[in-house]
């Protein structure tokens, strides 16, 4: 298929990964993307606010090959008719990423805008994924942040060796949004560089050359790491359901 098809704008495709086992999470019975939250698995959740999205075409994910079944299942279950590509996760989450990227390029085009997301932030809306599109559009490369609101501390070993100016620094989070020709040129170099665990997309981009514009994201964007992040990302859905907060 081609990026642009009957559209003058170039094609947006979200890039889902969920290939971890989530071994931070401590014991759960299932993966963690897996783990359900207000009635609906984790995962589901993320991936409805990418097919509800009007600039949203097409969905990737990569995800554990054991898994793979149920999340085939789950796309039929909640018509989640976007989702275009569901690939085997690699060993390391590069591995996963590089996998989903691939199978795209094989049916769209190099402008395709793509969106890189974590499966375990279930509380993305359609502002920040509007936000990302829209800076990709005009820059290129763009990366969801947040910022801090405490102080950061630089401790390598177990004294404070410096304290960082926290209105410079801001916490990396997702969509990561890039072309997707560049993102997917730094994923081959990187492999034939000999790497093969990056921690993102971003950290490719940035080392490759690639200057990435910054989307300020709200710090309710949680990534569910850990059995905290679990309880937590639950209250949220609470509160948000309850209408209890807005303008998270
Ligand atoms: C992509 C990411 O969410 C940016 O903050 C983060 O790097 C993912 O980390 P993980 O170790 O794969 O959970």
């Amino acid at each position: 298929m081609s990026a642009q098809g009957e559209q003058s704008r170039p094609a947006s495709v979200a890039v889902i990964f969920a290939g971890g086992v989530g071994s931070r999470m401590g014991k759960a019975a299932v993966p963690k993307q897996f783990l359900e939250i207000h009635g609906k698995p984790i995962i589901v959740h993320t991936l409805e606010h990418f097919q509800d999205h009007p600039e949203i075409d097409a969905i990737a994910i990569a995800i554990l090959p054991e898994m793979r079944d149920q999340l085939e299942r789950l796309v039929r279950w909640y018509d989640l008719s976007k989702v275009r590509w569901v690939v085997d996760g690699g060993a390391t989450g590069q591995e996963s990423r590089h996998n989903a990227l691939k199978a795209v390029s094989a049916d769209f085009e190099g402008d395709t805008i793509v969106l890189l997301h974590d499966g375990v932030r279930p509380l993305i809306d359609a502002e920040l994924i509007s936000a990302n599109i829209a800076a990709a559009r005009e820059h290129g490369a763009a990366t969801t942040c947040t910022k801090f609101n405490e102080t950061i501390a630089s401790s390598p070993s177990e004294v404070i060796v410096d304290i960082i100016p926290r209105d410079t620094i801001y916490s990396a989070q997702a969509p990561q949004t890039f072309q997707l020709d560049e993102v997917l040129s730094a994923y081959d170099r990187a492999v034939s560089e000999g790497e093969h665990d990056s921690i993102d997309s971003l950290s490719l981009m940035f080392r490759y050359g690639h200057e990435v514009h910054r989307v300020e994201g709200p710090r309710s964007n949680i990534k569910i790491t850990t059995a905290e992040d679990f309880y937590i990302c639950r209250t949220f859905f609470e509160l948000i359901e309850n209408r209890q907060v807005t303008g998270l």
